[in-house]
């Protein structure tokens, strides 16, 4: 199943650097991870902002919930879902 989600990132601006450059390298392992995996589809920086639009392919609404709640920004993260299925029109076949 497909998730369109979108993230905006709200780092505290007290957070001491060394804490947000490890978290937002944590981040980046387990993202890569997962766009190798297939899970994490897509991955775009929404422009001027701290913040992405992503596609998950995940079984199902709770495979995405425990997606997200792995990842080290999470705690830190405005998170909204779109739930996808497929356009009648879409030639891509591996959009389902
Ligand atoms: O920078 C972001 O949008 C948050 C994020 C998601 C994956 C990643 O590496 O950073």
């Amino acid at each position: 199943m497909l998730f369109h989600v979108r993230m905006t990132v709200k780092l505290p601006t007290d957070m001491p650097a060394e804490q947000a450059a490890r978290l937002k390298a944590d981040e980046k392992e387990l993202a890569q991870r997962l766009q190798r995996e297939g899970t994490w589809r897509h991955l775009w920086r929404i422009a001027g902002l701290y913040a992405n639009v992503s596609i998950f392919d995940v079984a199902d609404a709770q495979a995405l919930h425990d997606t997200l709640m792995q990842l080290p920004l999470y705690p830190y993260m405005d998170i909204e879902v779109m739930a996808l299925c497929r356009h009648p029109s879409s030639i891509h076949d591996d959009d389902r």
